[in-house]
């Protein structure tokens, strides 16, 4: 059985437009293969037709009045501009619904690996009351950190999958209590798994930005300050490890400030250093707290400020004051008035200013020695937004994709985000935030991608793998749902509203590798996980390659893959074989050519006769490819024309150099010729590859490859080491910063070049240095390089002929 023709050629990492109809045609194909049909109708529900045909807006105009005061507010919002601010929106909320999302808080933990965020949130839940005891990341009692429930995650110590949860925290003030409901997300650390923290950003109102007391800002808090700055998210940010040897909490703000650009202060200062650090001095309340109880879970607040931190405490503050000043309207007022502002006015600033993303506040403290995470809980509610602070719109479909408010409005309309999904136990696990109305269970809700309806069967709570089962969840919160065929992205709405919403980032893989079952009777299996994962993971694609015959996994790094396998070992039973990484080189040319390409064959019966001419060039920058057609006078027809541009996108999934995909060509049609029996779009099609494939190669085409922005961190003494390792593999060092007994390097690298790297710096640095790496750009491979890709694509293209 001959494979689909659209699938000839590797095309190794379709990109994901282009994709959509050819994934599905490729995974049919493996599927076949695998002879599993559950698999391949599971593989193909999660990738269906674009086109949304939008249901009537029946009942939109009668339940108005149903969805009172409300609804009536909102669609006036929508019609008047000037009305559409939150504040509008905040204004007209009934006070029950006001005081309900003013104690929500949707907040997620992102940072650098390693940085704690597990170990952090096992407090937040320990001091919530919503874990009995404290378990540590790879601690002793080989228990693990609640949030990190996955086997692999606890053996390594890593956080691999994003897990969500919820508590409640009681904030004390003044004698008054207040419980604020927290839904919180743990986001991976690595790189190679930056897909969770990208759709958990996509749909929080607020972040904690973890920085380590020693290292301060690391490569992938830069990383999490971009995803962070994508969607708007406001930060406040906690200093970790303040218990370490060299904790500096300060020269961690410092660098918030210089290298990501965002206003900071720090809020609290320590009062002792690294193991004697026993307390901490709020420069807002100017109070002194300290850590008591097995747990650091007792509090006590007192008004005297230790002598040893006053001076401190006074530079300090002045500094917050000054910061603030910079970015907040009345703090600047009140600084140039030289008035001292209260509490409430440094609160209210402090909260103005992180919402509207100019600054930070900065929390200090030592999770695993159970040192001061409750105040920066309580700093999660005093500056991070509600629900109804944060401005959240969709696509209205039916009025033109015109951008409309959602407003987290119990009595309107459901509107919701699947943000995630996950295979349980019990079926699968969509992960929804609920952006308007209410989600209850048996609501009929429609997918706006499918416009499919489906019944809400259940609806639960997450906590980390456990699940608390609930009836309905109020506008503004997270939940997840059972028994939902949808893939991650989708809106979801009652059925009344056209609204679509935008997805998340999705980046592209870097890495692939052909993969396929020690053991043939393991297939069904084997494309069960494969269609899972593929479901789970949108960085996670699979193609089958027809030249090689072989199933291609492609991800965001070794580690990344190496997981996927592992999981496919643990939890699928199949032993997999994997084949050496391969990386996704492109093709591009780098000059002009025309040409005039004929394609006439008379076979018997109707022939086939195409002319096209024009010219190919570079297309200026490397996003994507551009095709163009200026035939002036009919020399050749519209639906021919588009053969042709059918034919240049075909031909760019497959470059003529190495078979990779092709980037940064531009093609114009300007001429050509018809015959009255003889045309069709196929010979079209057909002549318009034939071109393309000639003026490409007479194009001086050449290879790129992905060089990835690599950073390394290790102890001081290996310094020589890493810098030997890093110049054999032929990285440019772009910086390095020798801290107290760390010392960081910056380097570009390709691919190729850095695999199996981390193996290397485990040996050179005894375990202890750490690196990542992300694709920074493309750029011309090396000639030598180019050589052999294109010796080996020669070969293994005349082979296939021999066959
Ligand atoms: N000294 C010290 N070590 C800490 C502190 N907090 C966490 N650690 C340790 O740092 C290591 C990493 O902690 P995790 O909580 O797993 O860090 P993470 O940021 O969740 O890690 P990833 O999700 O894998 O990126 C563990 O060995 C922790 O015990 C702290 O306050 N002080």
């Amino acid at each position: 059985m001959s494979a689909p023709n659209a699938l000839r050629g590797p095309s190794r990492l379709l990109g994901p437009l282009l994709r959509v109809p050819k994934s599905v045609l490729a995974q049919q194909w493996v599927c076949r293969r695998c002879a599993s049909t559950a698999a391949l109708q599971t593989s193909l529900a999660g990738v269906k037709s674009q086109a949304t045909q939008w249901p009537l807006d029946r009942r939109w105009q009668q339940r108005r009045g149903a969805a009172g005061a409300a609804a009536a507010m909102l669609e006036e919002a929508q019609d008047d501009p000037d009305s559409l601010s939150v504040k509008t929106i905040i204004d007209n909320l009934t006070p029950e619904e006001a005081y309900r999302l003013s104690k929500v808080r949707n907040i997620g933990i992102a940072a650098h690996i390693d940085s704690g965020k597990t170990t952090v949130t096992e407090r937040v839940l320990y001091y919530t009351g919503r874990i009995k005891a404290i378990h540590e990341v790879r601690g002793k009692d080989a228990v693990g950190a609640k949030m990190d429930s996955m086997d692999l995650e606890r053996e390594k110590g890593i956080t691999i999958q994003s897990a969500a949860t919820f508590c409640d925290w009681v904030k004390k003030e003044e004698g008054k209590e207040e419980t604020y409901h927290i839904n919180l997300i743990d986001t991976p650390g690595h790189i190679d798994f930056t897909i969770e923290v990208e759709r958990a950003l996509r749909v929080l109102d607020g972040a904690v930005m973890i920085l380590c007391a020693v290292s301060g800002v690391q490569s992938q808090t830069m990383t999490v300050d971009r995803q962070m700055r994508r969607y708007n998210v406001p930060r406040i940010s906690f200093i970790n490890k303040m218990d370490r040897m060299g904790a500096n909490p300060f020269k961690a703000v410092d660098q918030i400030n210089k290298k990501l650009k965002l206003a900071a202060a720090a809020v609290q200062v320590p009062v002792g250093a690294e193991d004697e650090f026993r307390g901490l001095v709020d420069l807002v309340t100017m109070k002194t707290y300290y850590a008591e109880g097995e747990n650091g879970e007792i509090l006590v607040t007192k008004d005297e400020i230790p002598s040893e931190v006053q001076q401190l405490v006074q530079e300090r503050r002045a500094m917050l004051i000054e910061t603030l000043a910079d970015v907040d309207e009345e703090m600047a007022n009140l600084f140039l008035d030289e008035q001292e502002p209260t509490v409430e006015q440094l609160k209210a600033a402090i909260r103005r200013a992180t919402i509207a993303l100019k600054f930070t506040p900065v929390f200090m403290g030592s999770a695993l020695a159970n040192k001061f995470v409750q105040p920066m809980l309580d700093g999660v509610c005093d500056y991070l937004p509600n629900p109804s602070e944060v401005s959240n719109t969709a696509l209205d479909r039916r009025q033109a994709e015109a951008p409309v408010k959602l407003v987290p409005y119990n009595s309107l309309p459901f509107v919701g985000l699947a943000f995630k999904l996950e295979e349980s136990n019990f079926g699968q696990l969509t992960y929804i935030r609920v952006y308007q109305g209410k989600l209850k269970k048996g609501l009929n809700v429609f997918n706006a991608r499918t416009d499919k309806k489906v019944k809400i069967p259940r609806i639960v709570r997450m906590h980390s793998n456990e699940m608390e089962e609930v009836s309905e969840i109020g506008a503004g919160e997270i939940c997840a749902v059972f028994g939902i065929d949808c893939a991650s992205g989708d809106t979801f709405t009652d059925g009344q509203l056209g609204y679509s919403m935008s997805s998340m980032f999705v980046p592209e893989p870097v890495i692939s590798l052909s993969i396929k079952p020690k053991n043939n009777k393991d297939l069904p299996n084997f494309s069960k996980a494969i269609a899972r994962f593929q479901r789970e993971d949108p960085t996670f694609r699979v193609h089958f390659d027809t030249e090689s015959e072989q199933t291609i996994i492609s991800g965001m790094g070794e580690l990344h893959l190496e997981v996927y396998v592992e999981r496919m070992r643990r939890e699928y039973k199949v032993d997999c074989e994997t084949g050496p990484p391969q990386v996704a080189y492109r093709e591009t040319i780098t000059k002009k050519v025309d040409f005039n390409h004929l394609l006439k064959k008379q076979t018997g019966g109707a022939g086939d006769y195409a002319r096209v001419a024009g010219w190919m060039e570079p297309k200026g920058n490397l996003e994507g490819n551009h095709f163009e057609e200026q035939v002036v006078g009919g020399a050749i027809s519209e639906k021919f024309l588009f053969a042709c541009e059918k034919g240049f996108h075909l031909s760019c999934e497959k470059g003529p150099l190495i078979g990779h995909k092709v980037l940064g060509a531009s093609m114009v049609v300007n001429d050509g010729a018809t015959h009255m029996t003889d045309s069709s779009e196929m010979s079209f099609k057909n002549a318009t590859q034939q071109a393309f494939r000639q003026a490409f190669m007479q194009a001086d085409p050449i290879v790129l490859e992905p060089l990835m922005k690599t950073v390394v961190t290790a102890p001081t003494e290996f310094q020589g080491n890493v810098v030997g390792l890093l110049q054999k593999r032929n990285a440019v060092i772009n910086d390095t910063e020798v801290g107290v007994d760390d010392f960081t390097v910056w380097a570009d690298a390709s691919l190729q070049g850095m695999f199996g790297f981390s193996g290397n710096l485990r040996a050179a640095t005894q375990g202890k240095g750490e690196f990542s790496m992300e694709f920074s750009h493309y750029e011309r491979a090396p000639a030598q390089l180019q050589k052999e890709l294109v010796s080996a694509y020669v070969k293994s293209q005349t082979d296939r002929n021999k066959k």
